[in-house]
């Protein structure tokens, strides 16, 4: 079963931005940084290129060029002239060391579906997209090992597991059986997720969260129908376990006593897969709906579960009629929470109310300043608030070994 991931919101989303979002802010004006010191690629390096990669794998035309530069979420745009496509380990070996002898600066580019600014350009860094390494090189059955190339897309990591009877452990599109319920406070949805740790054990497979305006922005904005009455916040809870009529035998009985109990107070449950489908894409459309809403700062961090959601309402406090929205919404079984602050436009006050108070605030609450999207470019500057100097050094010392010049993705995650 295929649900929306990434990928998919990402085609979707950028259809419908590109009717309201004409303004891409390049990183240097944005945030006022200077290029390094690197070199230029030049006609010689094209033509060195062409030689290793064919001619139609080496792109130099505005127009083919400009998709690389831009993150899907249209928040920051790159100056890139040039994208490499290689197919093999060789040719990018190849490049790198051609890059590293002129201190050429790489920006190496997968699905370009990150949230932090880490997957374009800066400045002029070359993109190397792995797109064409997408082979699956080998899958072994009894140790469950599969070995791919980098530019491999989780679906068809998925489709190939599946041939195989097996199911990739990221896998985000295996569904059992999934409940969407509306829980009155937030307390509550604590209460209900210990409470499905103990009954529901091993067969828990996700355990979600959105608050109110998360919905409401899925809802009006893309239309989608929210199955259940209007509640402030929701859980969706999904169980996959090796007996599906046992497994959702264990989730009804759950979901009869937490109803009773009033931890939960509406709810929808399936095994349908079509449904459940229906129910996953409220869930990760959300992340699609808020940018409908005009500009969007994106946040990413992860808390102790009893101070998951405390940043949302001192958040809509401190912006007040500032924010279009504010929602928070996100993964309670990892502790991850992804707190969207929507504007109509990018306004760099907002930027400045809300930047490092949110890192101050979760480094004050014992949390990480990054959860799931990474550092990128948006961060390096903040990682001292959870990451101390001899970790970073020993990052840095790591890099060094790695990459003396510097020349890989450069402007990201370590601060200089
Ligand atoms: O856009 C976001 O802030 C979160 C995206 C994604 O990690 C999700 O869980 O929906
Ligand atoms: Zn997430």
């Amino acid at each position: 079963m295929t649900v929306m991931g990434a990928g998919e919101s990402a085609k979707y989303s950028c259809a419908r931005l590109n009717d309201i979002c004409e303004v891409v802010l390049d990183l240097d004006e944005k945030y006022n940084i200077e290029r390094k010191k690197f070199g230029v690629v030049t006609p010689t390096d094209i033509n060195y290129f062409k030689s290793v990669l064919s001619e139609d794998r080496v792109l130099t035309d505005e127009s083919e060029v400009m998709p690389f530069n831009i993150d899907w979420i249209k928040n920051c745009r790159g100056q890139s002239q040039v994208v490499l496509k290689p197919k093999t380990v060789e040719e990018v070996s190849q490049i790198l060391t051609h890059c590293n002898a002129k201190k050429l600066a790489v920006c190496p580019q997968g699905g370009n579906t990150g949230l932090v600014g880490g997957s374009v350009p800066v400045f002029d860094e070359i993109v190397l997209s792995l797109a064409l390494m997408n082979k699956i090189i080998s899958l072994d059955e009894i140790s469950g090992s599969l070995v791919c190339e980098a530019g491999c897309i989780l679906e068809n990591l998925e489709q190939h597991a599946k041939e195989h009877n097996l199911i990739m452990p990221l896998d985000l599109g295996a569904k059992g059986t999934c409940h969407i319920g509306g829980v009155n406070n937030f307390e509550d949805i604590l209460k209900l997720y210990r409470s499905a740790k103990l009954s529901l054990g091993e067969i828990l497979s996700a355990f979600e969260m959105a608050d109110a305006a998360a919905i409401d922005a899925c809802v009006s904005s893309l239309k989608l129908t929210n199955p259940i009455s209007s509640y402030p916040f929701y859980v969706l809870i999904e169980t996959h376990g090796s007996n599906e009529t046992h497994d959702s035998e264990k989730l009804g009985g759950f979901l009869e006593q937490e109803m009773a109990s009033g931890l939960i107070l509406d709810g929808t449950v399936s095994s349908d897969p079509n449904k459940i489908h229906a129910m996953w894409t409220l869930r990760e459309s959300i992340s699609t709906a808020v940018l409908l809403d005009g500009y969007v700062f994106k946040y990413d961090v992860s808390l102790p579960l009893k101070d998951y959601y405390k940043l949302v309402p001192k958040l809509k406090q401190r912006l007040g009629p500032t924010a279009r929205r504010v929602c928070g919404y996100g993964h309670i079984g990892d502790g991850n929470i992804h707190i969207n602050v929507s504007i109509p436009a990018y306004d760099k006050r907002t930027l400045e109310m809300l930047e490092p108070f949110i890192y101050e605030e979760v480094a004050k609450l014992d949390g990480s300043i990054s959860a799931e999207h990474g550092i990128g470019f948006r961060k390096p500057h903040y990682i001292h608030y959870s990451k101390d100097a001899t970790s970073l050094q020993l990052m840095k010392d790591i890099k060094q070994l790695m990459d003396p010049n510097g020349i890989l993705n450069p402007y990201k995650v370590l601060p200089d």
